[in-house]
């Protein structure tokens, strides 16, 4: 019997059990043969005993575990609404919906509170690692070393500590074939149910098609399904292909139908794949054929398609919807939905997009984003995007800071094959082209070399772009987003920045005010910690929310939305309540050293719980350089305090600080 469907018998079970014990063996057939491998590499290569404890297992810290949360940021996003879904097929079973990276490091876990109890006694919660070499044969370990889903049940796993639980599990891959991790749903093996492999499976290829829809929303990609019907729904196969006719992108599902193996994405032609010439497909229209194969194989519907819509968010909240398996897809939203989304109640940024919403469809008045580091000016920018008629097309996003002079030219403007030493064969569009049709973001434009800034101008004037070596002039088409930290106007008097480009980049700016200076704390606090954790109804305690709103905030957003990741991250299965306890380190030195009747943004200093010098709070308008030189030089001795604290890791350092890598390059640069 395949490991991934039903289970063993119990007496099989045991009857295996006692050979291995007895014998180091096991008769073939007893137990499935990936199970059968599986204890055999716990004893062979990982030494351990099954009546044995794991020995030495890893278990991350909050600290650990929250950065490995951001790190799976793309991951746990498209993870979670899934997961909340599952919970609910499974709700009042004994379970738990757990979620682990390609390590097996457990990164989240949805379920019924007494089951959660009872399996963090074995460690099954967040911040263990459940790989086989430290939790011997079991789904999610055992998925991860086969690369294939299935259920580990009772017995069947290694160590015999673990024989109370039943656990189906599925890896999830991106779009270029690597292995993400795996979606597992574990319970008391009393409550064993058949299904509850495919619910994780179907939870798996939910994820896969986000991750899909997500990275390929533009460029050329098909669609597959044994039936016409199945064309649009989640069981469908997605596949990215280039223009020349490379498969450049899959899901499991388009791989199982085409009978290809992940090591195929980016080293098969489409004709390997469909049997069809790349022109063939470009000659085809939007409406669904069937594919005919060869050697046995059935037939296939095939839509072609260029950009994709993301069909299915919404739908994952309404069970019923889903599965019903939606054919159609539903109807956009509203043009101004993902604006609204980010109107937490502030009166001056609520100004700020209500101006935006006037020029949202006029691509010709180009945007300025002004704010300060972690205020949102990215998140605005593709807001912008997403609620524009262009939501469909490309949002290229560029980061002037974050490339070297040399390359930012060839990144942008593309090149001709053999344009400079070390250019790829194939020669590259460039961003600005890419971006056609859509909207081209610009983040940092204040860091573009002079130099660069000229030749943008030209493109802006002329819409036309001509790559790097030389070759056709193409038309191009996009809405311009710019951003930057500082203030454009400034730079251009220091004679930083060109005036000519300013006035054409500057169609209308739009102000981003610091967290500092916002009103809406709570209801921001609240919109992240129901982005965090939708499933669950968390709030933070109303005396840390006081004290919140005292805090400087120097990271703005991106800080708040780091400690609400952590503080989520540190609550108890079935606490709800945020307290300080729950709080960074640093904040909670930060807070305690507030003077208590110190006002918002009240200049303070402290020592944190590891010796690490607390936030600086300060009065607003400083923090990228525009304020008062004594602050500069607090804040920059609390830079260098907390490099040295992390040894110089400079994204450790940004993530405590609370700001981005650029900035923080910035400064020590
Ligand atoms: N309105 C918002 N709602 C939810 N999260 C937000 C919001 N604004 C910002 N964030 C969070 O803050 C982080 C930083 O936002 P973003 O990258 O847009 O800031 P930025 O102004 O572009 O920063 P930088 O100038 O440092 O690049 C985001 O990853 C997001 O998690």
């Amino acid at each position: 019997m395949p490991a991934s469907e039903a289970p063993t018998p119990p007496d099989r079970i045991r009857q295996a059990r006692r050979q291995w014990l007895d014998t180091g063996t096991v008769a073939s057939g007893l137990i499935a043969g990936p199970l059968q491998a599986s204890w055999a590499r716990c004893r062979d290569h990982y030494g351990l005993a099954p009546e044995g404890r794991p020995q030495g297992a890893p278990h991350a810290s909050a600290a650990q575990l929250a950065r490995a949360l951001e790190h799976r940021h793309t991951l746990m996003a498209h993870a979670k609404p899934v997961m909340a879904f599952l919970h609910d097929q499974v709700q009042g079973s004994d379970s738990l919906v757990l979620l682990a990276d390609a390590h097996g490091l457990l990164l989240h876990a949805s379920g019924d509170a007494p089951f959660a109890d009872r399996a963090a006694r074995v460690a099954l919660r967040p911040g263990a690692v459940w790989s086989e070499q430290w939790r011997g044969t079991n789904a999610i370990g055992t998925a991860l070393a086969e690369g294939q889903p299935l259920v580990v049940h009772a017995g069947e796993h290694y160590l015999s500590r673990n024989g109370f639980l039943t656990c189906a599990a599925a890896p999830i891959a991106d779009p270029a074939g690597q292995l993400l991790g795996v979606l597992d749903i574990s319970g008391d093996r009393r409550g064993y149910h058949r299904h509850t492999l495919a619910l994780a499976r179907s939870g798996a290829r939910m994820i896969e098609h986000q991750l899909f829809t997500a990275r390929h929303a533009a460029g050329l990609h098909l669609r597959l399904h044994p039936q016409a019907e199945g064309l649009g729904s989640v069981t469908e196969g997605l596949l990215a292909v280039s223009e020349d006719g490379w498969v450049t992108g899959a899901n499991t599902a388009a791989l199982e139908l085409l009978g290809l193996a992940r090591r195929d994405i980016g080293a098969a032609t489409v004709e390997r794949a469909l049997g069809l010439d790349v022109r063939a497909l470009l000659a085809q229209g939007a409406a669904p054929r069937l594919l005919p194969r060869g050697g046995g194989s059935a037939p296939l519907w095939l839509r072609v398609e260029r950009g994709l819509t993301l069909r299915h968010t919404v739908a994952l909240s309404t069970p019923a919807v889903t599965r019903a398996a939606p054919h159609t897809p539903p109807t956009p939203p509203a043009a101004t939905d993902a604006l609204a989304a980010l109107d937490t109640g502030d009166a001056a940024f609520h100004a700020t997009l209500a101006r935006a919403r006037r020029v949202l469809d006029k691509p010709a008045i180009p945007l300025l984003l002004h704010g300060e580091t972690g205020t949102g000016k990215d998140v605005l920018a593709r807001a912008l995007h997403a609620g524009s008629a262009r939501r469909s097309q490309p949002f290229v996003a560029v980061n002037c800071a974050a490339l070297p002079e040399t390359l930012i030219e060839a990144e942008l403007f593309g090149y001709r094959p053999g344009a400079f030493t070390g250019a790829s064969r194939q020669g590259a569009p460039g961003r600005i082209r890419e971006a056609h049709g859509g909207t081209l973001f610009l983040d940092e434009i204040g860091d573009m070399p002079l130099a660069l800034q000229a030749r943008l101008l030209r493109v802006l004037e002329a819409r036309e772009v001509t790559p790097l070596g030389g070759g056709a002039t193409v038309a191009v088409d996009f809405r311009l987003i710019c951003a930057s930290h500082r203030r454009l106007a400034d730079e251009v008097a220091a004679g930083r920045f060109r005036e000519d480009l300013y006035y054409r980049l500057n169609g209308l700016t739009l102000t981003l005010p610091p967290l500092r200076e916002r009103s809406d704390l709570p209801a921001l606090v609240g919109r992240l910690l129901q982005a965090e954790a939708p499933e669950r109804a968390l709030r933070v305690d109303e005396a840390v929310m006081a004290e919140f709103a005292r805090l400087r905030w120097p990271g703005n957003v991106r800080q708040l939305a780091n400690v609400v990741r952590t503080g989520v991250a540190l609550l108890g299965d079935g606490e709800e309540v945020i307290t300080a306890e729950e709080l960074p380190d640093d904040v909670r030195a930060e807070m305690a050293a507030m003077p208590a009747d110190s006002p918002r943004g009240a200049k303070v200093s402290g020592r944190g719980a590891g010796g690490e010098v607390a936030a600086v709070a300060a009065p607003a308008g400083d923090a990228e350089g525009d304020g008062p030189e004594d602050l500069r030089r607090l804040t920059d001795a609390r830079i260098r305090a907390v490099l040295a604290a992390t040894g110089g890791n400079v994204s450790e350092a940004a993530r405590r600080l609370g700001i981005s890598r650029n900035t923080l390059y910035r400064r020590i640069a």
